[in-house]
């Protein structure tokens, strides 16, 4: 594979006059996992489906590898939609191989990825379960299965993770992992930002339809980690300094948060915490995805 990267240039699309998306534009890197963070209609959705192909957005382009999404490029994306889509009166294992050869893999290959999948996701026991006997997280790691089984170029997941118990979410974790390692793009929505801050190494945030933050994930928190102070004076639970150009944002047995305005000087906020008592801890803090989110949103 080349330059494997999905770029997303200017989707745009309305419902009625309700504008969905307005102009997103982003890339999904090879070998990257990016989570795809927004509240409720934001328009992750929307998005996802126009990438897949199965919603013709009003304007925009999507291409993979320099190239537009022909029918041929869009077999070989790997799409759990939200809405899931199997079928329920249907063998697990069955299932798997069935789309598996809908897709173009042998038989003998496809028994082989479905065994290999089945046992990852540690569903070996209901293989012979008709899915809707399943209970919803275990439906669920069916859905991913059927997202890998022909070993896409290309993984376009939507909220792949919820409803999961966190053995389920590790094991799921692992297998994007080991796709993003082999050099496939990677792109998952999710609410849960603890989890997207630890796995991803790319976000794209969006809000009302548009993107308003995307790129390496580390970088972005970092780039809003300049002007936060966490500073914990022994002896004292709450010390709250009143120095002119300073907030608190938050005090507790962590220390105390401070925000610095532009012209505000950190050593000033260190000489005033010395002068409070011993000083046990003093550091420009990088702020969580829950709060650079809700900072971009803002
Ligand atoms: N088929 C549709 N008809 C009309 N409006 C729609 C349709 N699909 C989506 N929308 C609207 O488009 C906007 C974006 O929705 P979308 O489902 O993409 O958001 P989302 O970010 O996936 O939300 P969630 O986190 O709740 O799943 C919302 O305002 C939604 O109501």
């Amino acid at each position: 594979m080349t330059d494997a990267t999905l770029a997303v240039h200017g989707l745009t699309h309305d419902f009625g006059d309700r504008r969905a998306l307005d102009g997103v534009t982003f890339e999904v890197r090879p070998g990257r996992l990016t989570g795809f963070v927004g509240a409720n209609g934001a328009g992750k959705t929307t998005t996802m489906r126009a990438i897949v192909g199965v919603m013709r957005p009003d304007a925009g382009d999507v291409t993979f590898g320099g190239a537009a999404m022909t029918l041929e490029v869009r077999r070989r994306i790997g799409y759990m939609p939200e809405e899931r889509g199997l079928y329920p009166k249907m063998k697990v294992a069955e299932q798997l191989v069935y789309l598996a050869r809908v897709l173009g893999v042998g038989k003998a290959e496809a028994v082989a990825r479905a065994e290999a999948l089945l046992d990852a996701l540690d569903l070996t026991e209901r293989r012979d379960d008709l899915l809707h006997t399943l209970s919803l997280g275990n439906q669920q790691r069916v859905q991913v299965a059927a997202a890998l089984i022909h070993e896409p170029d290309l993984l376009i997941l939507d909220e792949p993770f919820s409803g999961l118990d966190p053995i389920a979410m590790d094991a799921m974790a692992a297998r994007l992992r080991e796709r993003a390692e082999a050099g496939v793009p990677v792109l998952f929505s999710s609410h849960q930002l603890d989890l997207v801050e630890r796995l991803c190494d790319d976000l794209v945030l969006i809000h009302q339809g548009r993107v308003v933050a995307s790129g390496d994930a580390r970088a972005l928190r970092e780039q809003r980690a300049g002007r936060r102070y966490r500073v914990e004076v022994g002896g004292i639970d709450a010390w709250r300094p009143a120095l002119a150009g300073m907030t608190v944002v938050g005090s507790g047995p962590q220390g105390t948060l401070v925000d610095l305005d532009g012209s505000a000087d950190p050593q000033a906020l260190l000489a005033a915490a010395q002068a409070a008592g011993p000083v046990e801890h003093f550091s420009r803090t990088v702020p969580s995805l829950t709060e650079l989110f809700a900072e971009v949103v803002r």
